[in-house]
């Protein structure tokens, strides 16, 4: 299999949560040219189930690639761009489906002892694929023993595994506000309430929360990313919405936060009177690796000579973290060299780190579980 040809083919074709209509056909395309002896696959809304019978089975071992895309507008300046205007595989996703391509081919031609699932799940960006997955029939039918999934970082050297026991990734919940006041001409403001100076006052007062709220010893992010509202410069908007995202170490941090944040909405409404209106939106459970899984993954990565790292948590957000809950399993990242960060326009990973992702991912299905 030609990975960077994959890559880029998927790159190609970035599309949003639970919109993979074209992102799944290329994955099914590609299975299909595998030889199917060993292989059963279930769709399930645009993602997709892959299981491989192992020669003397004893258990399910699952890998989990997300499939999704992010609305991105691509600055790469790359031969083969997204196709799709405003949609940018800026988080890696590509790199994610191709290794595990790659690893289904290398278990399908090399058969291993144990059943492998490969999970091609839609929506990590939002609004969250796993959760709805794990409760269908077809992956409760399917349920591995042990999981484990990977996701690209430029934080780390082309192809080093990087992580850690216990937390990697925080628990994230997206915040959704409305404000709705009373528009009006931009001349009479007298006679308005303005929810563009609502949602201004909102979004500076938002940043006491992580400066003076939580204890300095703990780690938080409250991000705003979007704000709209408004129709025309000269008209006073009667409704503007502001858009971010809460990352925290623990639950307690997380109920403080929006404790905090519910108390300042209040405190606009009374100031502007415009209503606020809170939406969390999509909440996804901390990625926390048991030692009992990832200890095991780390002594692999050193017999087989992969270069691996210990690495802090990171306050980015994963879907996965619910796999984790529930079954026993791990995560890590994957280096991809330095570029811009992840969700950046001009995220460019090293595409050489696709080769060593399949050796890692299939190298331990086939000797380290
Ligand atoms: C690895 C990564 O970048 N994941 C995303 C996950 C999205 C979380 C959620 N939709 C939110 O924005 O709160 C991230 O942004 O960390």
């Amino acid at each position: 299999m030609d990975y960077v040809a994959i890559r880029r083919a998927l790159h190609q074709i970035p599309e949003v949560g639970f919109e993979e209509v074209e992102t799944q056909a290329f994955l099914l395309d590609q299975i299909s040219r595998m030889p199917q002896e060993r292989v059963q696959v279930k769709k399930w809304k645009t993602g997709l189930l892959v299981r491989v019978s192992g020669t003397h089975p004893s258990k399910l071992i699952g890998f989990r690639t997300d499939i999704d895309a992010l609305p991105v507008k691509e600055k790469t300046g790359y031969s083969f761009q997204s196709r799709y205007e405003g949609n940018m595989h800026a988080c890696g996703h590509d790199f994610h489906m191709t290794i595990a391509l790659g690893a289904l081919e290398n278990v399908i031609e090399n058969p291993v002892k144990e059943d492998t699932l490969f999970i091609f799940q839609p929506a990590e960006e939002g609004p969250g694929g796993a959760l709805p997955m794990m409760a269908s029939d077809e992956f409760q039918s399917w349920k591995p023993d042990l999981i484990f999934g990977l996701h690209v970082s430029p934080d780390f050297p082309v192809g080093t595994v990087a992580t850690k026991e216990g937390i990697l990734f925080a628990n994230t919940s997206e915040l959704f506000i409305d404000f709705f006041g009373k528009g009006g001409h931009a001349a009479y403001p007298h006679l308005t309430h303005d929810t563009i100076v609502a949602a201004s006052h909102f979004v500076v007062g938002l940043q006491t929360i992580v400066a003076r709220r939580v204890d300095p010893l703990n780690s938080a992010v409250l991000t705003i990313g979007k704000i709209s509202g408004g129709t025309k410069q000269n008209i006073i908007a009667e409704h503007a919405r502001v858009e971010g995202t809460i990352r925290t170490l623990n639950q307690e941090t997380m109920a403080l936060i929006k404790d905090d944040i519910e108390r300042q909405v209040k405190a606009i409404e009374i100031a502007y009177q415009c209503k606020g209106q809170i939406d969390y939106g999509a909440n996804y459970y901390q990625v926390f690796n048991r030692k009992e899984n990832v200890d095991p993954f780390i002594q692999f990565c050193e017999k087989k000579g992969f270069p691996y790292i210990i690495c802090n948590d990171a306050m980015t957000g994963e879907d996965f973290g619910y796999f984790l809950k529930e079954l026993p399993g791990f995560m890590f990242w994957l280096g991809v060299g330095k570029t811009s960060s992840l969700h950046s326009a001009d995220f460019m990973p090293d595409e050489a780190a696709l080769a060593q992702g399949v050796k890692v991912v299939s190298t331990y299905i086939r000797e380290g579980v």
